[in-house]
């Protein structure tokens, strides 16, 4: 190979093998300029250019700013020429040295992947590159093998024009035909006249729309339902793919490839979407197979040219409604696509765990596109990809989701690699007649075959010959162990070469087999798909309806955490309520001690009373004695008194006992002066009684009393207070003991002035203003207990009432809906009504109208033949005119006279006569218009003016 890239030199003498070190795809970004929706839009800018031309930054309002790098990042002003000198100006010379070349480009819809590789117009511009000879249709456009003759450098060289890129001044011819063009020329360089390489270049042209492959080089015909995609059996260690039952045409010049892609361009399946007005709904892919041959040598190399136009991505779809064709169209486009992702993934995680192969994904799952694209990753093709993009925010994130499927394309190493084959005619003879052998056993089976199943069919016994059988079993088992053989890996080689024939069978059954396999696939796909369509409505439901239970389950959980708030404030109310209960406990315990001691006070009180009184009695009665004794003295009877009464203290003091007493409260002043007079002061033993006994029942009623209390603070306000009046009721009631209620007033009145009794009293007081404000409180915290209460209960119920709301809620739009639907009914039954009125009164006017033409036709008619008649009486009368002017004429000549006759002297025309003017055929008509001839077809004037005519008849 010489340093121009030209391989011509070596390859002319002899075909050399190549491999190139382990390198990651290369893949570049081509951004194209705004189109007219987005500059209408005014739609901004989103991608930032780096100094560095292998980065970009991406910003997307939705995914945020991102920096991506590539080989290289050509801007909206790039030009094709620039694209293919930087991406793809080597690749012509790897064909040549035999190393196979894929490039694809991939991006979202309208962003310049057909414009890239194939230029302005979709390709337009190749039917003007390709020369439209006979050739094309004829010797060259033929199909397949039998053209796959190879031709020498100098039929190349004959059928090559000059280089048609000229004829493309604006440059816009696409990377494809710039290849093409570059491969024919390095072809033509290197082949001298007496090069004993040979070349021959095949070429195919397929689609893939909605799974199916179609042959763009023969669109209608039959073979399309065959094609299917296929091993090349070249190499079995290293396999390629195929499409095979593709028409294959053998192109001699470039004009031939040009002319075979536009024709396959036209054929292509597009579709008018505002992303693009003509978008390729399919992915298109070009196949150029070159075949060297060194006919000395025998060698063989062999490489081809995969260009492949993926359809444009495009990740939201335009129409929701799964059964819209563009929806179909876009959602099939994008799980093939995606398909094509997982493969790539799939290569990348083999790549980086070559221990950890994923048995659970196989290429047979892969969609079509996947499928032919996988062996050109990560193998050893030499492999380009260009990702299209566009810089305006309208589809940035289509946009960015092909940057990333880009970024990890590029992260896949390949090792190019050429493959060369030993090739001589014996062998080639020897292993066309093995395959004829085989093909005509497995004729010879397959006719047993059947008429072992007829014969089967017919007499319902055992088959007649047990060998078909045997064979055929030979045949499956041989196929398992083929199936079990590749399932291990492929690690086991078969080195014998005896073996081949044996091989080469197996490998028809398996294709046998594998096209069977492959048609069930694309069933499955085609059901996968559908149950896919159905999983993603699925989804969506359930989607919704998940969005709907997680609302539900934070309003519940709001609802709860409420609750809680609720219940712990509960909590602490109770807390509140039982510490309250038991201060009031205490304080009852207090009160009831305190009611005790008034009521043991009280006792020591009456009893105090009684003494005293009795004291006084007896002293009056000492006095009384000694006076009616007339003996011993006042001091005397003291002294007596103080004997008999023990414990009595010096008694002088109390000599005016009346005025101490009175002072007391303990009699009245009326009663000063006789003991006789003062009332017996005896309490009654039901007081004794009852005031003994009301201090032991109050001692036992203590308790029931405290929770009776407790009981009462629970009630209402109003109910607290009984307790109270209930005492103050049983202390009053003990104020029926005998002493008048004045007396026990005074006597209660003069121990409360005690110093001991003031501070009881206060005591009393201060209990009292505690209770009643406990008891406040406890109303207040037994009401506000009720209140959370009831707030606790709406809360629970509320959960329920808001589902209703929502329902009722539902409902009522449904039947708004409803009733609007049934008002635009109505409203369209009214409208349908009246079009029909309009259509009725139509149909009478034009009836009526009809009529009007009718009479109006039939009397035109009648004036028409009416003026037939008379233009035919007129032609007879200009007839006979003309006929008598003939005879005036006739008789006029007859009375001339000629010239020479006069003395003119006329050699030349002595028979000439004295003319008389006469206007018989010299009548000028146009003069005369209303004489002019007719045809017997009347104008529209003529018609208005009969009609005039007639109408004004009388
Ligand atoms: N780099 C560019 N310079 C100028 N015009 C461009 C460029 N790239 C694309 N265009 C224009 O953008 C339009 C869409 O391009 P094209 O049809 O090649 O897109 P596509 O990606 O193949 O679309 P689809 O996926 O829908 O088939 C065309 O009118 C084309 O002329």
């Amino acid at each position: 190979m010489d340093s121009s890239g030209h391989s011509g030199a070596s390859v002319s003498t002899e075909l050399l093998t190549t491999s190139t070190p382990e390198e990651t795809i290369r893949v570049y970004l081509r951004l194209r300029p705004k189109n007219k929706l987005e500059a209408l839009k005014r739609s901004k800018d989103c991608v930032r250019l780096h100094e560095n031309p292998n980065d970009i930054t991406v910003e997307s309002p939705l995914l945020g700013e991102s920096t991506f790098s590539f080989d290289q990042v050509f801007d909206e002003f790039s030009t094709q020429e620039e694209v293919y000198r930087e991406c793809l100006s080597s690749l012509p010379q790897k064909l040549i040295q035999g190393i196979n070349v894929t490039v694809f480009a991939y991006g979202p819809r309208g962003t310049g992947k057909t414009y890239t590789l194939l230029g302005e117009g979709r390709g337009a511009d190749l039917a003007t590159l390709a020369v439209p000879t006979d050739e094309q249709d004829g010797s060259t456009m033929d199909t397949q093998s039998d053209n796959s003759l190879p031709c020498d450098g100098e039929s190349m060289q004959s059928g090559f024009s000059d280089n048609k890129l000229s004829q493309d001044p604006q440059g816009a011819v696409g990377m494809t035909p710039r290849l093409i063009s570059s491969l024919f020329d390095m072809l033509y360089d290197a082949t001298p006249s007496d090069s004993s390489v040979q070349y021959s270049i095949r070429c195919s042209y397929v689609e893939i729309y909605l799974e199916k492959m179609t042959d763009l080089l023969h669109p209608g015909g039959g073979t399309n339902t065959g094609l299917r995609i296929g091993r090349t059996v070249l190499d079995k260690e290293d396999q390629d793919v195929c499409v095979l039952g593709a028409t294959e045409l053998c192109c001699l010049c470039p004009e031939d490839v040009f002319a075979m892609l536009a024709r396959g361009q036209a054929a292509r399946t597009k579709s008018a979407e505002d992303a693009n007005l003509d978008s390729s709904r399919s992915h298109a892919v070009f196949t150029l197979q070159l075949e060297q041959i060194d006919i000395v040598t025998g060698k063989v190399l062999q490489s081809r040219l995969q260009v492949v136009d993926c359809a444009g991505c495009q990740r939201k779809s335009i129409n929701s409604k799964t059964d819209n064709p563009t929806s179909i169209e876009t959602s099939m486009i994008n799980t093939s696509l995606s398909s094509l992702q997982n493969a790539v993934r799939w290569r990348l995680d083999q790549q980086e765990n070559p221990s950890k192969i994923d048995d659970r994904i196989s290429s047979s799952s892969f969609s079509k596109i996947a499928s032919l694209l996988i062996p050109s990753i990560g193998e050893t093709t030499q492999t380009v990809m260009i990702c299209t993009g566009a810089p305006s925010s309208h589809n940035i994130d289509d946009t960015i989701h092909a940057i990333r499927f880009a970024q990890i394309v590029r992260q896949i190493k390949n090792r190019p690699q050429a493959r060369l084959e030993g090739f001589s005619f014996q062998i080639y003879r020897s292993k066309l007649a093995a395959a004829a052998r085989k093909e005509q056993q497995l004729t010879k089976l397959i006719t047993m075959m059947a008429q072992e199943a007829k014969y089967g069919k017919k007499k319902t016994r055992e088959p007649k010959n047990p060998k078909v059988w045997d064979a055929i079993l030979q045949i499956c088992e041989t196929d398992k162990k083929k199936q079990k053989k590749n399932g291990d890996g492929k690690k086991k080689k078969k080195k014998d070469k005896n073996k081949d024939d044996d091989d080469d069978a197996d490998l028809c059954i398996s294709c046998y087999n594998e096209s069977e396999q492959q048609s069930e696939i694309q069933d499955l796909y085609s059901k996968i798909i559908e149950l896919e369509s159905n999983l993603q409505r699925e989804r969506t439901a359930r989607e919704k309806v998940e969005s709907k239970h997680r609302d539900m389950s934070s309003e519940l959980a709001a609802l709860k955490s409420q609750n809680e708030l609720l219940v712990q404030q509960k909590r602490q109310l109770e807390a509140q309520v039982s510490d309250a209960k038991a201060e009031i406990k205490a304080m009852t315990m207090t009160k009831i001690d305190v009611e005790n001691r008034l009521r043991t006070s009280q006792f020591r009180e009456n009893e105090a009373v009684l003494f005293l009184r009795q004291l006084r009695t007896f002293y009056f009665r000492l006095l009384k004695n000694k006076a009616a004794q007339g003996s011993g003295s006042t001091k005397d009877t003291i002294q007596e008194a103080k004997k008999r009464l023990p414990g009595v203290a010096d008694l002088e003091d109390l000599l005016d006992v009346d005025k101490m007493m009175v002072q007391s409260g303990i009699i009245e002043s009326s009663e000063v002066g006789s003991d006789t007079l003062v009332a017996d002061y005896i309490p009654s033993d039901d007081a004794l009684a009852k005031s003994s006994m009301e201090g032991e029942m109050a001692e036992k009623r203590e308790p029931d009393m405290i929770n009776q209390q407790l009981e009462n603070i629970d009630e209402i306000s109003g109910e607290k207070k009984r307790d109270h009046v209930s005492i103050t009721n049983s202390h009053e009631s003990r104020t029926k003991n005998g002493l008048t209620y004045g007396q026990l007033a005074s006597c209660r009145q003069k121990l409360l002035d005690t110093p001991a009794g003031l501070l009881a009293l206060q005591k009393e007081r201060e209990l009292e203003l505690e209770l009643a404000e406990l008891s406040k409180k406890c109303i207040g915290l037994q009401n506000s207990l009720n209140a959370e209460k009831a707030m606790v209960e709406a809360l629970s119920g509320r959960q329920g009432a808001v589902n209703k709301m929502k329902q009722a809620q539902e409902v009522i739009m449904l039947k708004t809906e409803l009733e609007r639907r049934s008002n635009d009914l109505l409203a369209i039954v009214w409208k349908m009504n009246e079009l029909h009125l309009v259509n009725k009164t139509i149909d009478t006017k034009v009836g009526m109208r009809e009529q009007h033409v009718t009479y109006l036709e039939e009397h035109i008619s009648d004036i028409q033949a009416k003026t037939r008649r008379l233009l035919s009486q007129q032609e007879l009368c200009e007839k006979k005119l003309r006929d008598e002017n003939s005879n005036l004429r006739g008789q006029l000549e007859g009375l001339s006279v000629n010239l020479w006759q006069l003395g003119e002297n006329l050699d030349k025309a002595p028979v000439w006569r004295l003319s008389i003017p006469f206007s018989g055929d010299d009548i000028n008509l146009d003069e005369f218009p209303d004489c002019r001839q007719s045809t017997g077809e009347l104008e529209e004037g003529d018609i208005d003016a009969l009609v005039e005519e007639m109408e004004n008849a009388p």
